[in-house]
């Protein structure tokens, strides 16, 4: 019997496609957010609307049976609820997750159900699970008598999740314009007594291909779009993939990314080029109002070293294989610098003119002076530099 849902992050992917499937498999949602108004907004509300848009029209769909609790005022509600309740999800970006262990690991110290508490972390992030895992044991969030009994008291699960949900208009209120496609992959090797009822969850039992291909192939591309088609002054990513030499250099980077993909894991060329012809056709999608300012934000986040360029162009300069195109598309970000709004590409622009290109290099990418792509990257860093002087 499906009971509580919490979710921390009301934005874009919690409303508009975790919270979907966790309502459709009957569980009560609770979201928590830090936002008054989006909370406000949440909780005077009985329902919303999901419509996905896309080349067959539009569907829609009303979402109820939801709360919201504001973890600025209400710490209590949020552990209170999470004791007793079945699942915890987050979207809320990877550098957020530190805040919210604490109230998680306090509600696992809490806990008044015998089941386990499923935790899922639905970053575009490798292993995110785990890193909030690792978060929430720090002893300075769990004690050693509660990390004793762990796994008596929650089980954990990497996911891959994938849906492109645009930042929604101002006026749309909690209603969210989605694509249709969705993926929502998760790891059952940690849940030891069973995993929870989630509908439209593939499990698997080794996520890693899964998340090495989403985030080297999907967001790869949309990355790559964004940046050039930024840098042209375009505004959306469907734009940016109508300009005929920014689809030409997606291309370019998804063949690169295609080489580690099918090379590394059990993916065949031909299901592989299937995906890129899926996913060329989702980010091309003139329905998705996305700007290339929310697919290119956080540019520090996307330029470090697991992260969709320079993840996969290691693993491919480690193999010997071309990696010009991914090196082009670094490039790209590396001049997404004091975009309003977006704190990274500030800092971005601030190492660039104040640490030297070896440094900078390092800094932003994690690679040692030896590793075979560091020169190619350092060459992009001092061209920048060199630019933006
Ligand atoms: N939007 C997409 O297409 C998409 C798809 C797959 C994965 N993701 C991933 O999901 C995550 C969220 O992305 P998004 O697009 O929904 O972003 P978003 O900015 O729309 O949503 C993030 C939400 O987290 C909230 N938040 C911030 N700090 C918080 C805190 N301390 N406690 C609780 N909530 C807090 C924000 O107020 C916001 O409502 C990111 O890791 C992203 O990579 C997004
Ligand atoms: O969310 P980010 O910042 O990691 O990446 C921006 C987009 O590429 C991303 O949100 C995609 O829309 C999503 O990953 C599609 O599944």
């Amino acid at each position: 019997m499906p009971g509580v849902a919490v979710h921390f992050g009301g934005g874009n992917i919690g409303r508009g496609f975790i919270a979907e499937l966790l309502h459709e498999s009957g569980f009560e949602v609770v979201f928590v957010d830090v936002v008054d108004d989006l909370i406000d907004r949440i909780n005077n509300a009985k329902s919303y609307k999901i419509t996905e848009v896309g080349a067959d029209g539009e569907k829609s769909k009303e979402i109820t049976n939801f709360r919201a609790i504001n973890s600025k005022y209400n710490m209590d509600d949020v552990v209170k609820t999470i004791a007793d309740a079945d699942v915890v999800t987050c979207a809320v970006g990877p550098n957020v997750m530190k805040f919210i262990a604490k109230p998680i690991a306090d509600g696992i110290a809490a806990r008044t159900k015998s089941k386990p508490l499923a935790v899922i972390a639905c970053e575009n992030m490798i292993n995110a699970t785990d890193a909030l895992k690792e978060l929430i044991t720090d002893p300075k969030n769990m004690k050693p008598e509660v990390l004793k009994d762990l796994d008596k008291k929650a089980e954990f699960g990497n996911s891959a999740i994938d849906r492109i949900v645009p930042t929604q208009p101002a006026d749309a209120n909690l209603d969210v314009v989605i694509e249709s496609f969705y993926e929502w992959c998760v790891e059952t090797k940690g849940f030891y007594s069973g995993h929870p009822d989630i509908n439209g969850i593939h499990w698997v039992g080794d996520l890693e291909p899964y998340i090495e291909r989403k985030l080297y192939t999907v967001n790869t591309s949309h990355a790559t779009a964004a940046y050039f088609g930024y840098n042209k002054g375009i505004k959306t990513i469907h734009e940016a993939m109508a300009d005929p030499d920014i689809k030409q250099e997606v291309h370019e980077a998804l063949e690169e990314t295609a080489h580690l993909i099918s090379g590394k894991h059990d993916i065949t060329e031909e299901e592989q080029q299937k995906y890129v012809d899926t996913i060329v056709s989702r980010i091309s999608n003139p329905h998705l109002e996305d700007v290339c300012v929310r697919v290119g934000r956080a540019p520090l986040r996307k330029l470090s070293r697991n992260e969709r360029f320079i993840g996969p162009a290691a693993q491919l300069a480690e193999r010997g294989y071309d990696v010009t195109a991914l090196v082009r598309g670094v490039e790209m970000a590396l001049r997404f610098q004091n975009v309003e709004g977006d704190d990274e590409s500030v800092e971005l622009a601030k190492i660039l003119k104040s640490m030297p290109a070896e440094e900078a290099t390092t800094k932003l990418t994690g690679l040692d002076p030896d590793h075979p792509l560091y020169a190619k990257i350092l060459d992009k860093v001092k061209l920048v530099q060199s630019d933006t002087k």
